[in-house]
């Protein structure tokens, strides 16, 4: 598989502070990579080293064979798009030109302004100065912003954090269509439902180090307790382990008609979170 990102044993210091602790992983073309960890964990100061705005202390990162020092010139950055809180948006104008204005500069055609707004469901206020805007719309311009100039490698930070769920499901839906086309997305979330939902793998990152890094389905797997839990119609449950050993009680629930639910008990990504880490993903 082709890697877009490669990170090899990245540690960023800031003064006697290690936020990044020998930081391993790679991020393969054409998928959402969902980069999970508690507030300061140091998620921002990844994407910062990836994005060639802030140095490795050790180690290095490599983004499109090219490393990550150097990735901040013009060539380069036209195949990169990134949304972070940083927003660079001009207040006095309005969304549609602010949009305009980084088409001029990625030499990208009005026409796609339409496309993005379309995604973000900004269309009928395109014509609103930003310094109107509140604070979910104004995440929803600096991600239509990114999007513009069609990126091979979209970043972004905590996409949907100020976002309702409508809104929240419709991005999601605008990034698995973009996963569609190919384009690769590291994305860093608080909101597990939100990584179970659209990332193809995710990574913990806690105490400056990768805990954990699967499929979110292989985790809950990896995890689970293996047992499942029958809801019977006079509103009592029954706990079974998932063995052979089982069957004969499920089918004779079964039989007398007893099972309003059968689930298995796998934890959500929240749940392992905590298992490996001690702590809440807050
Ligand atoms: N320029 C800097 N100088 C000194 N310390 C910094 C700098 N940038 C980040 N830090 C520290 O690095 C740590 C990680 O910060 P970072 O913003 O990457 O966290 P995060 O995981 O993105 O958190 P959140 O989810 O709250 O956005 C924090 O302790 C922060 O204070």
């Amino acid at each position: 598989m082709e890697s877009v990102i490669a990170v090899n044993s990245l540690v960023k210091v800031f003064s006697d502070k290690t936020v990044l602790d020998h930081l391993q992983f790679k991020v393969y073309k054409g998928e959402i990579f969902g980069f999970l960890g508690p507030s300061g964990a140091g998620k921002t100061v990844t994407i910062k080293i990836l994005t060639g705005q802030l140095s490795p202390t050790d180690g290095s990162a490599y983004v499109f064979d090219v490393p990550s020092t150097e990735i901040n010139s013009p060539q380069y950055l036209k195949k990169l798009g990134i949304m972070t809180d940083n927003s660079g948006l001009y207040q006095r104008l309005t969304i549609y030109d602010n949009l305009k204005l980084y088409c001029e500069l990625y030499r990208v055609s009005v026409k796609r302004i339409g496309d993005v707004l379309e995604m973000v469901q900004l269309q009928d206020v395109q014509k609103k100065n930003v310094a109107t805007l509140s604070k979910g719309m104004t995440q929803r311009v600096i991600l239509a912003r990114a999007l513009l100039h069609e990126p091979e490698l979209l970043f972004l930070d905590e996409p949907t954090a100020a976002l309702d769920p409508v809104n929240s499901k419709h991005i999601h839906k605008g990034l698995l269509e973009l996963k569609e086309k190919g384009t690769t997305i590291f994305l860093t979330t608080h909101d597990m439902n939100e990584a179970e939902s659209v990332c193809d793998r995710v990574a913990f990152l806690d105490k400056g180090k990768i805990q954990l890094l699967n499929k979110p389905k292989r985790l809950r797997q990896r995890f689970s307790d293996a047992t499942m839990t029958l809801e019977l119609v006079d509103g009592s449950t029954v706990v079974l382990e998932n063995g052979s050993e089982n069957a004969q009680k499920v089918y004779e629930y079964m039989l007398a008609n007893q099972i309003v639910s059968i689930h298995t008990n796998e934890p959500t990504l929240g749940d392992i979170f905590v298992h490996v880490t001690g702590r809440e993903l807050v």
